[in-house]
């Protein structure tokens, strides 16, 4: 488990990172949202012992990290520009990072490369930009460390790269021991894949929530209800956060339990109605507004 407290850094007059109090449980994929300069990079190369904190602390597994050589053993830190060796191929990094992570796992790494159709005994110098950043991912997933840690990680994958990435993700946390934190300025590469997110802002924490919990309470629903008179009462019965109209099709994000929700919704005779998933800005949107802040200026 990771836990910081009061955790600050500041660069000169800048306080990158404010007095960040976070929980992040072991097997759980936490996402650490925040626009460009909220503080996330900073706040990972702290947890990553690779950058010292002015004050506060961090724990990893109930240890200190900075100049922790044991517990370093344990983390992989992906970095936003990933680093290779000059002139290196998969081949030589793998043999490299093998010498350091006790764990590194050879056969999965070859697997994962073949899957991703990745050249091995190819200079990564030749790779394009989405395939440099699927190989650090999987030179990292493989290092077998119980943190990974990801800056901006889905950047310039293709959607069906974000998906892959995604899923080896979530496919190592079911299998073993891990806990990828990955940070990113866009909600969306976030989206299926986190079970916990936290969003910075100006270096300090806006929220932290499991994402499973937010969706309780907060549902999306389409419906037609023919009769304008009801559909109005309709608007006014539920906590509606948004509403949009798009000819007869009546779109909201509304609070409360789902089922009482469709029960309103059923007791003014829709044509039809049905609950739709929902995305993570949306479900900012409800949890941010209490705190006075207006997610779509932070995340545009
Ligand atoms: N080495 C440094 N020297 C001076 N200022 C820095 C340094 N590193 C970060 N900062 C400043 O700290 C603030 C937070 O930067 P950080 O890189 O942590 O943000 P971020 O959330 O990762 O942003 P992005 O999404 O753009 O990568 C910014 O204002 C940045 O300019």
């Amino acid at each position: 488990m990771i836990k910081t407290e009061k955790l600050s850094k500041s660069f000169g007059s800048l306080q990158a990172v404010n007095e960040v109090s976070l929980k992040i449980s072991d097997n759980s994929i936490f996402g650490l949202a925040g626009t460009n300069g909220a503080g996330k990079s900073t706040l990972l190369r702290m947890l990553a012992g690779v950058l010292k904190q002015d004050s506060g602390t961090i724990f990893i597994d109930n240890k200190p990290v900075y100049e922790n050589p044991t517990i370093k053993e344990e983390i992989f830190f992906l970095p936003d520009v990933a680093y290779f060796f000059q002139n290196a191929t998969m081949k030589e990094m793998v043999q490299y990072y093998a010498m350091y992570y006790r764990k590194y796992d050879r056969e999965r790494f070859h697997k994962l490369a073949s899957n991703l159709g990745l050249d091995e005994k190819r200079k990564i110098s030749t790779f394009s930009k989405g395939m440099k950043r699927q190989a650090a991912l999987i030179l990292g997933i493989c290092s077998g460390t119980k943190y990974l840690f990801c800056d901006e990680t889905f950047d310039g994958l293709d959607p069906v790269m974000r998906q892959a990435a995604k899923s080896i993700l979530a496919y190592e946390v079911s299998e073993r021991e891990f806990t990828p934190i990955i940070a990113s300025h866009n909600l969306r590469e976030l989206e299926d894949i986190c079970d916990h997110v936290g969003l910075l802002h100006k270096g300090g924490v806006l929220l932290s929530k499991d994402v499973e919990d937010m969706k309780l309470h907060i549902h999306k629903v389409q419906c037609v209800i023919p009769d304008e008179k009801a559909e109005e009462e309709l608007l006014q019965e539920l906590d509606v956060m948004q509403y949009e109209k798009r000819l007869s099709l009546l779109t909201m994000v509304v609070k409360g339990e789902r089922e009482e929700i469709m029960r309103k919704i059923n007791n003014r005779k829709p044509l039809f109605a049905e609950a739709i998933p929902l995305t993570l800005e949306e479900i900012f949107i409800s949890e941010t507004e209490v705190a006075g802040y207006d997610i779509k200026k932070l995340f545009i």
